[in-house]
């Protein structure tokens, strides 16, 4: 009874779990984190990912991504300031210590939205953070969704697929992912997700009236 009170206090002292958000390119991860951002204002932080990529449209440097050169992401890697980093179609891509560490001192959920190899490498850290994988429908929606979001080149949406083949196979392994949510109908997705996430999300509620 005691041990079972400290710790619940312990916990409450070690703020939210992060969150992992994982799976194919296309299958939703950034549609149903906006969704989730806007309705739970203040309870959820994103962890600003570094890329080499080029901003998409309606990309803002610093709010979406840290856009950088290959030296400047290379450098930081070089110099301990990331705690995972990955190439993905073509592009770097990186969560640096500092992108964590900001949202995690204002208290809030730290939402990481990361590919399968960022995945197995914040499994080697002490994040400890719930691990969750959207996928599409099938591969046919998949590639239909990217080609209708018409921000990729042939080749990076071949690449793209690609990596969605073997991610789609790798989760299905049981000891990846806490939880998997098929991205078919949104609203029933978006659902899965905020149960998923309520006991962290209530966590988060409870201390700020506290
Ligand atoms: N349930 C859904 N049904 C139909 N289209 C959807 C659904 N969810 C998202 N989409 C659309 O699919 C496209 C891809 O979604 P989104 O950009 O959120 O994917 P993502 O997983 O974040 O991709 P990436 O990893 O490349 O950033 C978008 O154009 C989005 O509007
Ligand atoms: N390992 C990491 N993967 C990341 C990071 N930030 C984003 N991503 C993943 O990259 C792909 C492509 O993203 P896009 O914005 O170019 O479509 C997608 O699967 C993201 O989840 C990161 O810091 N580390």
């Amino acid at each position: 009874m005691y041990m079972k009170f400290l710790s619940r206090i312990f916990s409450a002292m070690a703020g939210p779990r992060p969150i992992v958000l994982s799976g194919p390119s296309g299958a939703g991860k950034s549609t149903l984190l906006k969704k989730l951002l806007k309705e739970y204002d203040g309870v959820f932080g994103f962890s600003i990912s570094h890329t080499t990529r080029k901003p998409r449209q309606g990309e803002e440097d610093g709010k979406d991504y840290y856009y950088v050169s290959r030296e400047t992401m290379q450098a930081g890697i070089a110099n301990g300031e990331f705690i995972e980093s990955a190439e993905f179609s073509g592009n770097m891509y990186g969560t640096s210590k500092a992108a964590v560490q900001d949202v995690q001192a204002k208290n809030l959920i730290c939402i990481l939205d990361i590919d399968m190899q960022g995945v197995m490498n914040i499994k080697k850290t002490d994040l400890k953070p719930i691990y969750i994988t959207i996928l599409p429908p099938s591969l046919e929606a998949l590639e239909k969704r990217l080609r209708d979001r018409k921000t990729e080149s042939e080749e990076s949406l071949q690449k793209r697929l690609d990596a969605a083949r073997v991610d789609m196979e790798l989760s299905k392994q049981p000891d990846i992912f806490d939880v998997s949510i098929v991205n078919d109908d949104l609203e029933n997705a978006y659902r899965q997700l905020k149960d998923a996430l309520i006991a962290e999300i209530t966590k988060v509620q409870n201390a700020k009236k506290s």
